[in-house]
């Protein structure tokens, strides 16, 4: 049996929009921060996982090719929400979501070192940031709470991304534990395939996905249709070359312990 472990976010759904059950594999849900600790501790054989969770233990990994949940320019849900202007966040508390990993580093990242600013960070959910300055949110709950207006600004951290390296950012990639790439190539081997087609039946219905998906979010179905058509899920060259520069950083600022490599699976 292979364990594959998907983001439950919305953003999600076009990748796996055609894929079918089968009793060779068994699907878990759950937020980036759940795949990454289930990945990293083998009840998963490949997830989902945050880019930085990857960088972080890159060597009991393997990468599926060209997947990923990734941006150019604005993605739409992994927003800072701020009660006071962006440039006066120093020494100011900033909430972060429990379900991120990516987005967590990207922001310190984006604040002290691309925008020289020092805010103090604290984990927490957004009601626990009410008398904060500001709530980094993902996913869902980021459209959810685009729809609420009790912030006054709202920065999207794969704009700013964006506009500091002129690159596209990858949030997640797909990651197979070594030990099962070596136990069970076949079924996984299986499953990628699947994933691709699913992938290119997804983005051929992204229009049903928007209408059907809507109920997660407070998103209207045209809303949810550019938010969709924002989000990419290849890993070409050029994010490829993304990843590697955010791995720089995250290396230069000592949130990983070595520089790692994008080792990927042959699946032919
Ligand atoms: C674009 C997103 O990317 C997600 C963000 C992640 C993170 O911050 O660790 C991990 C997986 C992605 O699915 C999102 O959730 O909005």
């Amino acid at each position: 049996m292979l364990n594959i472990g998907l983001v439950s976010y919305l953003n999600t759904a076009p990748l796996i929009w055609g894929l079918e059950k089968r009793a060779s594999w068994q699907i878990f849900e759950g937020h980036p921060t759940e795949l990454n600790f289930n990945l990293a501790s083998g009840k998963l054989d490949m997830a989902l996982i945050s880019s930085f969770e990857y960088a972080l233990n890159a060597e009991k990994y393997l990468l599926l090719p060209d997947i990923s949940i990734s941006a150019t320019g604005r993605v739409g849900s992994v927003i800072l929400f701020t009660r006071l202007p962006f440039e006066k966040l120093s020494s100011q508390e900033i909430v972060l979501t429990r379900a991120s990993a990516t987005s967590v580093a990207l922001l310190k990242l984006l604040l002290e070192d691309f925008c020289a600013l020092r805010p103090v960070y604290r984990t927490g959910t957004y009601e626990e940031s009410l008398k904060s300055s500001a709530y980094l949110a993902i996913g869902d709950e980021a459209l959810v709470l685009r729809g609420r207006n009790n912030f006054i600004e709202s920065h999207d951290l794969a704009a700013l991304w964006m506009e500091h390296t002129r690159l596209p950012f990858v949030f997640a990639v797909f990651a197979i534990r070594k030990e099962a790439w070596q136990s069970k190539r076949k079924e996984i081997i299986a499953f990628a395939r699947e994933l691709y087609f699913s992938r290119a039946k997804g983005a051929a219905a992204l229009c049903q996905i928007a209408s059907s998906c809507q109920r997660l979010t407070t998103l209207g179905k045209d809303e949810c249709l550019v938010y969709l058509k924002g989000i990419e899920y290849d890993l070409s060259g050029l994010k490829q070359e993304a990843l590697r520069v955010f791995f720089r950083h995250l290396a230069r600022r000592r949130e990983i312990p070595r520089l790692p490599e994008l080792k990927f699976v042959e699946l032919t």
